[in-house]
């Protein structure tokens, strides 16, 4: 059956896993590692070459947490990645316990989105900015980091909603994360049927991440 939650169902699902016993913690986990499991496969399947270097965009909350295990499944993988914050270090709490377990791996970090951080180098670009929780207008730096991302020869992957696009309204910001390959967690959003959301969001895969 296929599912499709507004950003207030998704929140409330989760809610229901996790009084069913399940932590958000490992609701991150279970997302960011799906993500991991189905890039490396279509790696090992030919779908995909195996990336020299992956830029990963990360704003402050969950979504930016999804991100980060995904960081430390590709480091894992003898993948380089490089992290790039746009929203500042004050991460949400689950973002942070991420980022702390990155501390073994040999990880480049920056918060400056110079133009020479999306260079041929990157082969994929991950958005991992803003997921369910983005309300209102695409910050002007953030929009300017995904016009860079969108003009880089790189794969763009996304993790559940292209940065700049409303989940639930399907309104789209100028420069809105343009995505090849669109992870949903748990359920599809409204907007990835919406002609906008459709058209941001390149091949759509809904995980299923314990909710
Ligand atoms: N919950 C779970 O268990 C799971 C959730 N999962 C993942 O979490 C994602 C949802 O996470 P989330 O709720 O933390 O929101 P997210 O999209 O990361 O961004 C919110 C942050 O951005 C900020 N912000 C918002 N709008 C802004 C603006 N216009 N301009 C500037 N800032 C703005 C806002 O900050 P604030 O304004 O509140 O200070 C807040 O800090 C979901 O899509 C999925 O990927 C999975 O891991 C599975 C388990
Ligand atoms: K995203």
């Amino acid at each position: 059956m296929r599912r499709i939650y507004t950003a207030a169902e998704m929140r409330r699902a989760e809610q229901w896993a996790v009084n069913r016993g399940v932590s958000f913690e490992e609701l991150m986990e279970n997302a960011g590692q799906g993500v991991a499991k189905d890039l490396l496969k279509r790696i090992n399947d030919g779908r995909l070459a195996k990336p020299h270097c992956v830029l990963i965009i990360c704003g402050k909350g969950n979504n930016a947490g999804d991100g980060l295990v995904i960081a430390r499944v590709l480091a894992e993988q003898s993948i380089s990645v490089k992290l790039l914050f746009v929203l500042g270090h004050e991460l949400s709490e689950l973002a942070q316990l991420n980022l702390d377990r990155l501390a073994p791996f040999n990880i480049e970090f920056s918060d400056d989105a110079d133009e020479s951080l999306f260079n041929d180098e990157v082969d994929w670009i991950i958005d991992a900015v803003f997921g369910t929780g983005y309300i209102g207008e695409l910050p002007e730096h953030v929009a300017r980091v995904m016009a860079l991302a969108n003009q880089a020869e790189a794969y763009r992957i996304t993790l559940d909603v292209s940065t700049g696009l409303n989940c639930d309204s399907g309104q789209l910001a100028e420069h809105t994360f343009d995505a090849d390959l669109c992870y949903a967690f748990a359920a599809y959003k409204p907007a990835h049927f919406m002609p906008n959301g459709k058209s941001k969001s390149g091949e759509i895969i809904c995980l299923d991440i314990g909710v």
